[in-house]
């Protein structure tokens, strides 16, 4: 059996290794003639399974992507040819969570907030919706969830209407891109919804580009309209508008759920996936391949206030500041797009550090943050 598995999907060969003959591709180099003899297609988000490129894989079995979002592939067409389709929902929802929080100290530290005080309103209340409401609620952050869907589903928790949404200080955007349908998303935020915005509102958007209408966003900034924007995602990536950048509060090169847990559970499901596809006990686990991270624990920081030590925390975990900085100075070009995300540092979620906390009043947020005992 031959196994094509995307070269950006750590571990691949460890998990896959036993169950055919395994080859790595880039989304860069990927051709219909490279996966002809394919049974197996195993992909990033960077890799667009179109029907013109699986046009030569007569043999193939089976399609998965390590991701949450799925809009790079042709699901119709995969189901019209009988070949399953598995995506890793959740994978990386824990990874995204932990890129709000970041966004929200780093910025309570410029603007002298009080991160307690702010609400946060989530569009979206799926894997990282969800996450992050739990995040936020270790936190004893107020937030607010919308998600239609969901609500038109029965989903039983306290879901708001947009309209709600608009009046928080904080908007995280944690939906699919959908682009036809009774809930559409693409453009969800149009020029007209973001004129609502104040100056003191802030607008993070981690899930699509297409969510947000980047061009609109940018005249409405440039005529001196002063949301507060934070990017991780982007229209048209990786040719993405560089002029958007100097108004962002902060930018990022769609790494927000690029831990090593949330990269590495996405080839873990998808093996997973397989295994069951093929009628094979699955033998490994993830656990069996993560490094132990450095430093592998903390003790917590004596700060001036309790605030500040949780913050101190968050921040020594992940600065979102430092990736700012980073995309700032060398992004010129979708070549450097590019680039910033294959070679992004090594980063951990909160459950790959255990934190010495002594009697810190605080201890059990930070436990319910994900940080080990
Ligand atoms: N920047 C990054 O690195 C990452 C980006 N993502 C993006 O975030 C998206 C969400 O991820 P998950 O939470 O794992 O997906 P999910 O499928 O678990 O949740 C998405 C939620 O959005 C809701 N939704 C759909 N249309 C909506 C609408 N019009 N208004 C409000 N809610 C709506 C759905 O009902 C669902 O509950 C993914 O589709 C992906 O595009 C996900 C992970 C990492
Ligand atoms: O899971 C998703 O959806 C994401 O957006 C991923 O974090 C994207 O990562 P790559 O597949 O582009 O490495």
């Amino acid at each position: 059996m031959k196994i094509y598995y995307e070269d950006s999907m750590p571990y691949g060969q460890e998990f896959f290794a036993d169950l055919g003959e395994c080859e790595a591709f880039s989304h860069k180099t990927i051709t219909p003639a490279l996966i002809a003899d394919a049974d197996v297609l195993l992909t990033r988000s960077t890799t667009k399974v179109t029907p013109a490129l699986l046009s030569q894989a007569n043999k193939l079995k089976f399609v998965g992507t390590a991701t949450a979002g799925t809009d790079h592939v042709d699901k119709y067409y995969l189901q019209t040819q009988g070949i399953p389709f598995v995506s890793a929902g959740g994978c990386n929802a824990v990874a995204v969570a932990e890129y709000v929080l970041s966004t929200l100290f780093v910025l309570a530290n410029k603007y002298n907030w009080q991160v307690q005080n702010q609400t946060v309103g989530i569009v979206g209340a799926g894997h990282v919706g969800t996450a992050l409401a739990k995040h936020l609620s270790a936190l004893g952050i107020e937030y607010k969830l919308c998600d239609p869907p969901l609500q038109e589903a029965g989903d039983s928790r306290n879901l708001v209407s947009m309209e709600e949404i608009m009046q928080c200080d904080v908007i995280s955007l944690h939906v699919p891109w959908i682009k036809e349908g009774p809930h559409p998303t693409e453009s969800m935020f149009d020029a007209n919804r973001l004129a609502q915005l104040s100056g003191q509102q802030v607008l993070i958007n981690a899930c699509r580009g297409e969510v947000l209408d980047n061009d609109a966003a940018l005249a409405l900034l440039q005529k001196g309209k002063g949301f507060k924007l934070v990017l991780d995602v982007w229209d048209n990536e990786p040719n993405i508008n560089l002029d958007l950048i100097p108004f962002t509060e902060l930018a990022t090169a769609h790494i927000a759920g690029h831990t090593i847990e949330g990269k590495a559970r996405g080839t873990e499901m998808l093996y997973t996936a397989l295994c069951q596809q093929l009628g094979v006990q699955a033998s490994k686990v993830l656990s069996n391949y993560l490094p132990i991270a450095e430093p592998s624990s903390i003790n917590l920081h004596k700060s001036q206030d309790d605030w500040s030590s949780l913050s101190d925390l968050v921040l020594d975990v992940y600065n979102i500041a430092k990736d700012d900085a980073q995309f700032k100075k060398l992004v010129n070009s979708g070549e450097q797009f590019r680039y910033i995300r294959k070679h992004y540092p090594i980063r951990r979620e909160f459950s790959a550090i255990k934190v010495n906390t002594g009697n810190f009043v605080h201890s059990k947020a930070i436990y319910d943050l994900g940080f080990l005992c």
